[in-house]
């Protein structure tokens, strides 16, 4: 995989199920006030580093996200050395397997792990209460993801311009995510609905400043 399908593959999917919580949950209020203070109630304001930097909530969003439904479900490490973990001995060169999507969903570190609750990465007392390494979005370590950062600035940057212009729907409700796991999951198929909002009135002081 290059670094461009990496890019790809991954920041469209994420994408796709943040698509499909945020429909699935009334916390997308917060959401779309955010976008709406950060860029002014200006759905065709150009988008810089410093209005993504504003948009917390929207990265509290993209992170219980990832919590739930990582793409990334398995993180893989050899051993460089022998050691003995949880008492076991073991050789070197063994591939152990992490099943971080297992550890991001684990009730002995998140309450009520199966409910969407943004607030966990935005509030700063639940933040704190964070137990380290529970959450692995991005890995961690040396080998950490190297795109983290330009993944969050495109993936806020994506949702920022499809919610500040539309109403998003799930074409049927009831429909489970459509997902096929390999490397990382796939979104396979996901039918929304793009509402456009209504565009601002013009209000009689605007057109008077148009005209000077
Ligand atoms: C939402 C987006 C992304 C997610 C969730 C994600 C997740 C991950 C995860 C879990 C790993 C394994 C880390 C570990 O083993 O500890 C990884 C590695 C990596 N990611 Fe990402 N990634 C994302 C976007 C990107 C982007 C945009 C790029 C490149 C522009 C990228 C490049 C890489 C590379 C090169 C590695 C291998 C690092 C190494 O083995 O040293 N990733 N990513």
């Amino acid at each position: 995989m290059t670094d461009a399908d990496a890019y790809v593959a991954t920041t469209v999917n994420t994408f796709c199920f943040v698509l499909y919580y945020v429909s699935h949950n009334p916390n997308v209020k917060k959401l779309l006030e955010e976008i709406k203070s950060v860029f002014n109630d200006d759905p065709n304001r150009q988008i810089t580093i410093d209005n993504l930097e504003k948009l917390n909530y929207c990265e509290a969003v993209i992170k219980e996200t990832s919590r739930i439904r990582p793409i990334a479900s398995m993180i893989s490490r050899y051993s460089s050395q022998p050691d003995e973990i949880l008492g076991y001995k073991w050789p070197k060169n063994i591939l152990f397997i992490m099943y971080s999507r297992g550890i991001n969903n684990n009730p002995l570190y998140w309450k009520d792990p199966e409910k969407f609750i943004p607030e966990r990465f935005y509030e700063p007392q639940e933040i704190e209460k964070q137990h380290e390494n529970s959450f692995l979005m991005f890995g961690g370590g040396p080998r950490i993801c190297p795109g983290r950062k330009i993944a969050m600035i495109g993936l806020k940057a994506l949702i920022a311009l499809v919610y500040r212009k539309f109403d998003v729907e799930l074409a049927d409700m009831q429909a489970p995510l459509n997902v096929e796991t390999s490397t990382i999951t796939f979104c396979k198929e996901l039918n929304i609905k793009l509402i456009p909002r209504e565009l601002k009135p013009i209000h009689k002081h605007d057109r008077v400043v148009t005209i000077l």
